[in-house]
């Protein structure tokens, strides 16, 4: 082939997804029965781990601030007959996108994840967060009629990241799914659901900022928010967070207490002390991470600057947005992945007045 034709070809097929984006968004901005859904990204401002428990987990004081970066999800929940139900588990079963579930196997999920971050990020439907958020919260209220739940997800937040982008989009698809099952905003087996998912997902019920205890995953009370711009840096590789935490086993070190009890009784999250006693073990998991620090130090003051919960994006606090931009400019010329953005009342929710 010439270098022309590979050309219009490789022209043709980017027109075709193209298209295909273009179909995919018409068909969720005019369906009437879906919804469209906010789920944030969150920073943890403080994140101060304690003694590692019998079930694994580690006790944990943090203060999560939701940002204005976020995902868009559209979801659309219907009813379907027996025969349907039994055509798509049969077409299912040897597609990556699509998972079966429910208390009578009855809920069939399909996922078109669209990875806006460069990653590529590939989650076969079984195993995404947001699957097994639908599946729960069907079995805990109960729901064994036929049911089919398309979800776009869109992301814009980069994946091991420790900006809880998996977690947000399991909240967003229980706030989601409440509404469209008719369950009250404060209804406890959706609250309960969310905890049994993992730590960070309770917390983007609330969003916003807030200080939460247990391993994570209880809230204690809320803080004012505050409107200060942000900038994230992330190398091209994740941190695992369960890696991360075996790390700090090996050697922790508690945040030094006039900061924690400094924290612990903030009520603004402008008041908040910059801390988090699991970074040492990220960054021994990934040398290029104190790079980022040192360098995002230069740019923003050192006391500004912090890895998100188990890594790898590191953040800086900024005053201005124009300086967040000026920073992720130049970060970005470094080969890392970054973003200008802001702290915000942000939390999963329906997107009004569609
Ligand atoms: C690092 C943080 O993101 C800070 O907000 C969270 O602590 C982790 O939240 P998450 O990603 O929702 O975590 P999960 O999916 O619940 O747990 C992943 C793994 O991290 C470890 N983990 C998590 C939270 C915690 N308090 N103690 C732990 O030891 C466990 O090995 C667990 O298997
Ligand atoms: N909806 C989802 N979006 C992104 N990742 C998902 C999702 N569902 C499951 N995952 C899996 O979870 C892994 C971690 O993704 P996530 O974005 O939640 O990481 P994180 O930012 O480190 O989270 P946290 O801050 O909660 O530790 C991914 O590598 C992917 O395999």
């Amino acid at each position: 082939m010439t270098e022309n034709a590979q050309r219009n070809r490789e022209a043709e097929v980017n027109l075709l997804a193209a298209a295909r984006e273009a179909q995919w968004s018409a068909a969720a901005f005019m369906g009437p029965n879906t919804m469209k859904l906010v789920s944030p990204a969150k920073v943890n401002l403080l994140l101060a781990i304690g003694a590692r428990r019998e079930d694994g987990y580690h006790d944990a004081d943090t203060i999560m601030h939701a940002l204005a970066l976020h995902d868009t999800l559209y979801l659309c929940a219907e009813d379907i007959s027996a025969d349907e139900l039994a055509k798509r588990t049969a077409e299912g079963a040897s597609r990556e996108d699509v998972a079966v579930g429910g208390p009578a196997d009855n809920l069939v999920m399909t996922i078109d994840l669209a990875d806006r971050t460069g990653q590529d990020l590939a989650v076969p439907a079984a195993d995404n967060l947001a699957f097994k958020a639908a599946d729960r919260l069907s079995r805990a209220v109960g729901r064994d009629l036929p049911e089919a739940i398309q979800l776009r997800i869109e992301k814009h937040i980069p994946a091991q990241g420790g900006l809880g982008g998996g977690s947000s989009n399991a909240a967003a698809v229980l706030v989601g799914l409440a509404k469209a099952w008719g369950l009250a905003a404060d209804d406890e087996r959706v609250a309960d659901v969310a905890r049994s998912l993992g730590a960070d997902v309770a917390f983007f019920l609330h969003g916003g900022c807030a200080l939460l205890g247990g391993v994570g995953e209880v809230l204690q009370r809320r803080l004012e928010t505050s409107r200060r711009s942000v900038v994230l840096v992330k190398p091209a590789e994740g941190v695992c967070t369960a890696e991360a935490y075996k790390r700090f086993d090996a050697a922790p070190r508690p945040v030094p207490q006039d900061v924690l009890v400094c924290d612990l009784a903030a009520t603004r999250a402008d008041d908040v002390v910059l801390a988090n006693n699991l970074a040492p073990a990220a960054e021994a998991l990934l040398p290029e991470l104190p790079s980022i620090r040192e360098w995002l130090a230069e740019q923003a003051g050192s006391e500004s600057v912090l890895l998100s919960g188990s890594g790898s994006a590191t953040f800086a606090l900024v005053d201005t947005f124009a300086g967040a931009s000026r920073i992720a400019t130049a970060a970005t010329a470094h080969g890392w992945w970054a973003r200008p953005t802001s702290l915000s009342g942000l939390r999963a929710a329906v997107v009004p007045g569609r």
